[in-house]
């Protein structure tokens, strides 16, 4: 799903207008429809008590308008209050005048900020994405007043001070919602730690808004939903063999960190691989080959750390990283891998490569092996590995300019880690995931994720995008799969890779 910007949402407003031949106050309609529809069924009458919707002069404020209108109808008691402005929008007149009159209004000013108990049900409709500017004066005067009330606050489109993509300043103030009800698209701010805060959880509703304009708008920002993996993965042919889906070699764990290598390859093997070949430490033989007895085991000479790079001839993909730790000898490792997997060809395509927490602070420490990156190489960081590989950010909005730079410059998929793991591609395109919850924030989670996008990237039938793009996808999935068992907090590393069956099978062709 593309996600759009505040201008170009004004377009799909317009465009839905003209296409479908109806009033922007139709439009207007159909959102407060949605917005009320999701309303009552998170509370009942009894439960939401009196509502208080608060409005701004432009058309979120319509929609507050229209919304009050429509609860009304539906039974419950509404209470209004409007900040005044030099002009309001014409749909905003246009609700304002098919306001019941049994509805109570009142006109904001400093002297007289609406009365709000704690525990009140606030509608935020101040500002959408027509926000022009930072608040100030009254309107930021209100924001904190209901900021400072503790009510229950839904906000219509987007909280109200937040900018659709662009960081606030950070005194700023913005409505902290625990809902947010927004339309057609998500919204970027809605994909980053620092807004969390405020948009709480997010909703996106379908008010049919056109299809046509969506699909031929340029964008960098994209959703990862269901629809976008589905049948990602190709069935399985009936005379497939081992050798069809590609022998990947594992290059991960160090002593005390073998636990790192089996998660990692118990999650390649739940991918789907043909064959695996793990390199381990010597120390790490006898649990690795125990612990997972499907895969090969290639002992390094060393027993605390990897300090030989096997013979990459058999291998159609390699991951290198979880639990490696940093000797000097796997540095080695790593920049001998990378000069050989730039040289391996098939098909005049490198060899994949999956590179993953040590093996990412080793490049962090010796930027100059970042030139030896090959083409659509997987990166798997989280935002201090990031940060060690390029700069530390100012803000989250930053940040992701720094991934895009990076995966541009390197040629590399970038995958940075967290709530909505964020894709880079090398077009500049930004990936943002919608699976997983937070019990995945748990040791052995990445190295997991090494092990699913290793085994996909070993798939010769997905190209390196689908392949990265249904890993992190599968890896969240598996993670809320499996948590519907165990709980958030009871989820485990392995409990994901255990789930990694189930969660590909929703993708298959
Ligand atoms: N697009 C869609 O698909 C659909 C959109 N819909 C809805 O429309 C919303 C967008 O409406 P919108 O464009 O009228 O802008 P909105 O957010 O109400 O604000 C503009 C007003 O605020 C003012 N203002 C701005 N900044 C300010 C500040 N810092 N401090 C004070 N004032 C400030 C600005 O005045 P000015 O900048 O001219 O002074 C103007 O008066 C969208 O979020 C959604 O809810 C749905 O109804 C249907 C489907
Ligand atoms: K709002």
């Amino acid at each position: 799903m593309k996600i759009l910007t505040a201008a170009q949402t004004r377009e799909l407003d317009q465009a839905t207008i003209r296409e479908q031949h109806l009033t922007s106050a139709e439009l207007m309609e159909r959102a407060a429809e949605a917005l009320v529809e999701w309303f009552c069924s998170l509370l009942d009458q009894e439960q939401a008590g009196e509502v208080l919707v608060l409005c701004g002069p432009g058309n979120n404020g319509g929609d507050g308008l229209a919304a009050a209108r429509l609860l009304h109808q539906a039974g419950y008691q509404m209470r209004v209050a409007l900040l005044p402005a030099e002009t309001q929008s014409a749909d905003w007149q246009h609700n304002r005048l098919h306001l019941p009159e049994a509805i109570p209004v009142a006109d904001i000013s400093e002297q007289q900020l609406p009365a709000i108990l704690p525990g009140t049900v606030v509608i935020d409709a101040l500002f959408g994405t027509g926000l022009a500017r930072p608040l100030a004066g009254l309107a930021a005067a209100l924001v904190a007043h209901l900021n400072a009330a503790r009510a229950r606050v839904v906000a219509v489109d987007i909280p109200s001070g937040l900018f659709t993509e662009a960081p606030q300043p950070r005194e700023d103030v913005a409505v902290r919602a625990q809902h947010t009800v927004s339309f057609g698209t998500p919204k970027l701010a809605f994909l980053l730690p620092q807004n969390a805060e405020f948009v709480g959880e997010w909703h996106v509703k379908d008010i049919g808004l056109s299809q046509e304009f969506i699909a031929g708008s340029t964008t960098p920002w994209y959703y990862t939903d269901e629809a976008a993996v589905a049948g990602a993965l190709p069935a399985r042919a009936q005379f497939s063999h081992k050798g069809t889906f590609g022998h990947a070699l594992l290059l991960a764990g160090s002593r005390g960190k073998v636990g790192a290598a089996v998660l990692a390859a118990r999650a390649c093997l739940r991918g789907g691989v043909g064959l695996l070949t793990a390199r381990v430490p010597g120390c790490g033989y006898d649990i690795f080959q125990t612990s997972v007895p499907e895969a090969m085991c290639l002992a390094d000479p060393q027993p605390n750390f990897i300090s030989a790079l096997p013979d990459l001839q058999p291998y159609q993909a390699v991951g290198i990283g979880p639990g490696l730790g940093q000797d000097a000898a796997s540095l080695a490792v790593l920049q001998q891998l990378l000069q050989t997997a730039a040289a391996t060809t098939a098909h005049q395509k490198p060899l994949p490569l999956v590179i993953d927490a040590d093996a990412l602070n080793l490049l962090g420490q010796h930027r100059e092996l970042l030139a030896l990156l090959p083409e659509n190489t997987v990166l798997t960081p989280h935002p201090k590995e990031f940060e060690r590989l390029t700069e530390p950010a100012r803000d989250d909005y930053h940040r992701l300019e720094l991934l895009r730079q990076f995966a541009q410059q390197r040629r590399c998929l970038v995958l940075l880690k967290g709530a909505y793991s964020c894709l880079a591609t090398p077009t500049g395109e930004l990936h943002f995931n919608s699976t997983g919850n937070p019990g995945m924030a748990t040791g052995g989670s990445g190295d997991v994720l090494t092990g699913l996008l290793l085994a996909l990237r070993a798939d010769a039938r997905l190209l390196p995008f689908q392949a990265a793009q249904l890993g992190v996808y599968a890896h969240g999935r598996a993670g809320d799969l499996a948590a519907a068992k165990t709980g958030q907090a009871g989820l485990i590393a392995g409990d994901i890779a255990h789930y990694i069956g189930p969660a590909l099978r929703e993708a298959e062709a």
